[in-house]
């Protein structure tokens, strides 16, 4: 049992750090097994996600105060850094002096006695300066010269990435985007409408002491905000009345628009949080197929769908790609493509370090292989809907331009919804972040017009 935020939190970086764990997994596995009150797990997760997210950022400043680079420091103290540097740059509740000391005492818990010192050292070298620090000159050193570098080292992004924005978005809004996947995620429910009504849960969440505000123009749609405690001990969980769903996501379905009695497929479907809209949305009526070739993931569509009590569901463990029947069967097809997550960088705080322009190649060959195979599911005059929660072109227009290309047999059927300003001019849904404030999302709704 460990009751210690800050050694736990240690213990956890180390693991994602040293043995290239995700950061979520790490996480929940040692918060199980401690005992914290629920105060040291918030701090514990604070700094836990917090480290890992402006990693670059906390380097920058070990090589502004050490003699040696960040990346020359032995790796177990260049945690004990970040998470020392990280409560005195990011966390104002906590006083400085309870920074330091208990940096010193990871430092001497962790077989860094030697070392003891030098951390001592840094920390107060770091609050002289702080001090001395006139307003507008922030302690964290930028090199002006270098705007890719000099974002990079603010906010704590990878130059590959903040390269693309910068393109694309210019100056401002690449700040804006960065200032928003740097934040907490909030939490959106969906409604199932089939067993209640948003009014209804609007009130039972209010009256449990939860913030709550309804999303515009989405039926369905809640936002939760402040402290929420287990979601499973939220009002209506065990009863099936919501599911947890971003905003952005509930989008897919609706454009989607699946109608009672069809035949739908979901060709990617674990978890199952679009698959059970879909359901939800056709009045649980009809035949929705649900494939995903990760078996334990899959097992998670039947536990939603019993939870929200719904049975037009058959789930299928399969990769899609070697199935042979299903030619011109569905009415509708739903290809919610595995990718980068490039929209969702808020959630994943280990995520902008690990995907690369290489991998984003990678994926983008899997997505077209995927579209085309789904395609031929569709009957003719039905509908695929292609989605993705990155906001990379490699994985987005190129894929369907591409496909558009030599099908000639399809077109892009533009949706009708009440947020007109999302749809691009060739038909396209997309969300920025910064601009919707939600995940960014890609949504692209094909009609097969002609056998
Ligand atoms: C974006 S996730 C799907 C999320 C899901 N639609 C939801 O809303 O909960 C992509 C899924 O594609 C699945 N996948 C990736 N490659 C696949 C393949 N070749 N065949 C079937 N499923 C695949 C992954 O296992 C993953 O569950």
């Amino acid at each position: 049992m460990n009751d210690n935020p800050r050694q736990l939190a240690f213990i956890i970086l180390r693991e994602v750090e040293r043995r290239g764990v995700y950061a979520d997994i790490a996480l929940d596995e040692n918060l199980r097994k401690a005992d914290l009150s629920k105060v040291n797990r918030r701090l514990t997760t604070e700094l836990v996600y917090g480290c890992v997210r402006r990693r670059r950022s906390l380097d920058a400043l070990i090589d502004q105060f050490a003699q040696k680079k960040s990346h020359q420091q032995p790796p177990d103290l260049r945690i004990i850094l970040h998470l020392g540097f990280y409560q005195l740059y990011y966390l104002s509740q906590i006083p400085a002096s309870a920074a330091v000391n208990t940096s010193v005492e990871l430092a001497k818990t962790n077989g860094l006695s030697g070392l003891s010192g030098f951390v001592n050292g840094i920390m107060r070298e770091y609050l002289r300066q702080q001090e001395k620090q006139i307003q507008n000159h922030p302690i964290l050193r930028l090199e002006d010269e270098n705007l890719i570098q000099t974002l990079g080292t603010l906010y704590s992004f990878p130059d590959w990435i903040l390269e693309y924005w910068l393109n694309k978005l210019g100056l401002e809004e690449t700040e804006k985007l960065c200032q928003w996947f740097n934040q907490s995620p909030t939490i959106d429910l969906r409604i199932n409408a089939l067993k209640t009504s948003r009014d209804t849960v609007e009130t039972e969440l209010k009256l449990a002491g939860i913030n709550v505000t309804p999303i515009p123009h989405l039926p369905q749609a809640l936002r939760l905000s402040g402290s929420i405690g287990e979601i499973q001990n939220l009002p209506g969980y065990r009863q099936g009345w919501w599911s947890i769903q971003d905003s952005s996501a509930q989008w897919v379905s609706h454009i989607l628009n699946p109608q009672p009695g069809e035949i739908i497929i979901d060709a990617c479907a674990a978890p199952g949080g679009k698959t059970t809209h879909i359901a939800e949305l056709m009045q649980d009526t009809g035949t929705i197929l649900a494939f995903d070739r990760a078996k334990s993931r899959l097992k998670k569509v039947q536990q939603n769908q019993e939870r929200l009590q719904l049975k037009s569901i058959t789930t299928q463990v399969a990769d899609i790609r070697e199935l042979s029947e299903y030619n011109s069967c569905a009415d509708r097809v739903l290809l919610d493509a595995p990718c980068s997550g490039l929209g969702t960088l808020h959630r994943r705080a280990d995520a902008r370090w690990r995907h690369t322009e290489q991998n984003v190649q990678e994926l983008s060959e899997l997505q077209a292989e995927l579209l085309e195979k789904t395609a031929t599911w569709v009957k003719p005059g039905g509908y695929l809907v292609y989605a993705t929660c990155t906001i990379h072109p490699l994985e987005n227009e190129t894929i369907i331009q591409s496909f558009l290309s030599h099908n000639s047999n399809w077109e892009i059927n533009s949706p009708t919804i009440p947020l007109q300003d999302v749809i691009t001019s060739e038909g396209y849904l997309k969300v920025w972040p910064h601009r919707q404030n939600m995940d960014g999302f890609f949504i692209v709704r094909l009609q097969r017009i002609s056998s």
